[in-house]
């Protein structure tokens, strides 16, 4: 198995989730479909709370922008007189979320809601975060060596806290330093990264971005950004040319922090 070097400057690692530290399947399988099943009842049951009014304002807010930017169908939009019996709002609401699920959005309206709901099946054991088992070893091993690790993912902050709070390998989120979501912006804008290093307080130069999605590992190498692509199974197929392109890595133990044994 070939190692990929950790550039010698490098002082933390950015990690996305989908594809990277877990399978694709958990979420178009496990957690997807726990949405999907359940968002009716969970929106009838929290209707008048403040945390559901937020994201349901939230969501009218991301309608609102995707009418200014002709994004939204008319049948898939939320209602805007605020005229309507609970019950027709509900279903509104329902369609909205279903509509962009279907096309795998990552709005942060979207990704708010899904973290509230999962927050109860992660409670009840009745979902389990899955990360691949070399995940969870390399990560302690780059901290010993000296290095920060981050999440950015386009889940909200509070649902990666979930996924590994209530992880297959138990609580893990001693192993970050830190999350990101799309509040610092979408992960297929330079800018993000750009803010991220901000945020972190290091140049993006000394950071190393791990991602399955090569539209965001160009955005983070605009940035300055190292990037290594991560291949695991069930993973978009890349092309050739970015296969040559990007350092490729199938398992995380591949990639060593140079001068490191
Ligand atoms: C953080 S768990 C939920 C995963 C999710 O909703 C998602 O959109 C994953 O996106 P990623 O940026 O991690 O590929
Ligand atoms: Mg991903």
């Amino acid at each position: 198995m070939a190692t990929v070097s950790i550039p010698e400057n490098t002082t933390a690692l950015l990690l996305d989730i989908e594809g990277t530290t877990t399978p694709i399947t958990f979420v178009k399988d496990i957690l997807f479909p726990y949405i999907k099943d359940n968002l009716e009842e969970y929106l009838s049951a929290h209707w008048e709370e403040d945390e559901c009014k937020q994201d349901v304002h939230l969501l009218k807010k991301q309608v609102e922008e995707d009418l200014r930017l002709h994004r939204a169908c008319a049948q898939h939009s939320l209602d805007q007189s605020g005229h309507t019996d609970e019950e027709k709002a509900i279903r509104e609401v329902v369609d909205n979320v279903l509509w962009q699920m279907a096309s795998d959005r990552k709005t942060t309206a979207l990704k708010q809601l899904q973290g509230h709901m999962w927050r109860v099946a992660y409670a009840a054991g009745r979902i389990k975060g899955e990360v691949y088992q070399d995940v969870v070893p390399s990560i302690r091993r780059w901290r010993r060596q000296g290095l920060k690790v981050y999440i950015y993912s386009s889940g909200s902050v509070e649902a990666q806290k979930l996924l590994f709070g209530y992880s297959v390998e138990g609580d893990v989120l001693d192993l970050f330093n830190g999350h990101f979501d799309t509040n610092i912006g979408t992960k297929v804008e330079s800018k993000s990264y750009e803010r991220i290093a901000e945020r972190m307080g290091c140049p993006p130069e000394e950071i190393m971005f791990l991602t399955d999605v090569t539209r965001e590992a160009k955005a983070a190498e605009d940035a300055g950004v190292n990037v290594a692509v991560v291949v695991r199974p069930g993973n978009m197929e890349l092309t050739e040319e970015e296969r040559s392109h990007y350092n490729l890595i199938t398992t995380f133990s591949q990639l060593e922090v140079t001068g490191s044994a």
